[in-house]
């Protein structure tokens, strides 16, 4: 069998690189243009935890909620305004009702019908939390998606494999809680956005309920685990050639191609301007992939981003990004054809053009 997966990666470039490149290449950190590694890393966190702060003392949400029985397994729930009103006196009589049960594990019964979108954090399946990756919660809230942050466990607690099991369990739960939704749209980051993206392959006839998905959002990730098995810092993460393999997205819809439950189902891959060529290459080659087996994809290049400032623009409702998303959660039937990043000029981290896209 041929274990490399599609022919095109007998001639990746990665296998060329040396360890330092590779490390190089793998380090998001290295590649911020506007501010030292070091910086960037500290402002992500800063940033983080702020629009985190600011979702929690601002909308309405549902902390803390057990999707599963781990201690880890634990999500977020940000709900509209306008919706949640309703939702929250139902909640709450319920609760009451229901006595002394510890908040967390109350049901929550909200059949509002809403779009869900569901974010996957980075930090290489090692760093990392839903306390500090509120992102995209006010803007989205604001236009009436409800957004879901996601905990999962992280290494060396969790390995790969339960990561994305608990990924799998996290979607389940929000479809048996809203089954009346509008849609699960699903948003990753980086490692989040291979968490999310290996939702692709998954075997929902053993959960007892197909989640409605209607889109994934895939920001600057890693679809082909190989060469991560060696670069120092992650390595650990990937013992054998075939767990990098069985986790693989990439690999695994060369091998055998998944179709979409629901044929409107789309797939938005980006990746920053400034991330490195492994970046660039891995989201490409994940865009065609999805193009060849079917599905409905595409690709982006976001103008002057880096690895980091793409989620730092989505707290903000005009970026060319969070319109994109809110087109698709919020106008079911609409599709992405291209962002069009009307800049050309570099302006400075802080400003960003408004796009627009282009519907069928
Ligand atoms: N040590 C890494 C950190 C990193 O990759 C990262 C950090 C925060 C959020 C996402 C990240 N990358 C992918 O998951 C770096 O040098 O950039």
């Amino acid at each position: 069998m041929d274990v490399s997966g599609g022919n095109h990666r007998h001639e990746a470039p990665w296998k060329r690189m040396s360890k330092e490149e590779l490390d190089n290449q793998y380090s998001p950190s290295r590649w911020v243009v506007r501010l030292g590694a070091e910086e960037a890393m500290r402002t992500y966190s800063q940033i983080g935890n702020e629009v985190t702060k600011r979702a929690r003392a601002t909308g309405r949400s549902l902390l803390n909620v057990l999707y599963g029985d781990g201690d880890g397994e634990k999500l977020d729930i940000y709900l509209p305004e306008a919706v949640s009103e309703g939702n929250w006196g139902l909640v709450v009589a319920l609760g009451s009702q229901l006595g002394a049960l510890p908040w967390p594990t109350r049901p929550l019964f909200c059949p509002t019908a809403m779009p869900f979108l569901v974010f996957f954090h980075g930090g290489y399946w090692q760093s990392g939390s839903k306390d500090t990756s509120a992102f995209m919660v006010n803007p989205l809230t604001a236009q009436g998606v409800a957004v879901v942050i996601v905990a999962y466990d992280i290494a060396p607690k969790g390995t790969l494999d339960q990561m994305v099991d608990q990924v799998t369990q996290s979607i389940v739960f929000v479809q048996k809680q809203y089954p009346g939704n509008q849609g699960i749209y699903l948003c990753g980051h980086s490692a989040g956005a291979h968490l999310a993206a290996m939702m692709l392959l998954a075997d929902w006839t053993k959960h007892g309920v197909t989640p409605n998905l209607k889109g994934f959002f895939l920001l600057s990730g890693v679809y082909d685990l190989e060469p991560i098995m060696h670069t120092s810092e992650n390595a650990p993460l990937l013992p054998a050639l075939e767990d990098a393999q069985r986790n693989s997205p990439l690999w695994q819809l060369e091998t055998a191609p998944t179709q979409p439950a629901d044929p409107a189902c789309r797939i938005l891959v980006t990746v920053g301007q400034h991330d490195s060529p492994e970046f660039h290459r891995q989201s490409r080659e994940f865009y065609q992939t999805l193009c060849q087996g079917g599905w409905k994809a595409s690709f982006e290049e976001l103008h002057d981003m880096d690895h980091f400032e793409i989620l730092w623009n989505l707290t903000q409702e005009d970026y060319v990004l969070t319109q994109a998303y809110l087109d698709v959660c919020v106008s079911v039937g609409g599709s992405i054809n291209t962002i069009h990043n009307s800049n050309n000029n570099k302006t400075g981290a802080t400003q960003w053009e408004t796009g627009w896209l282009e519907l069928e």
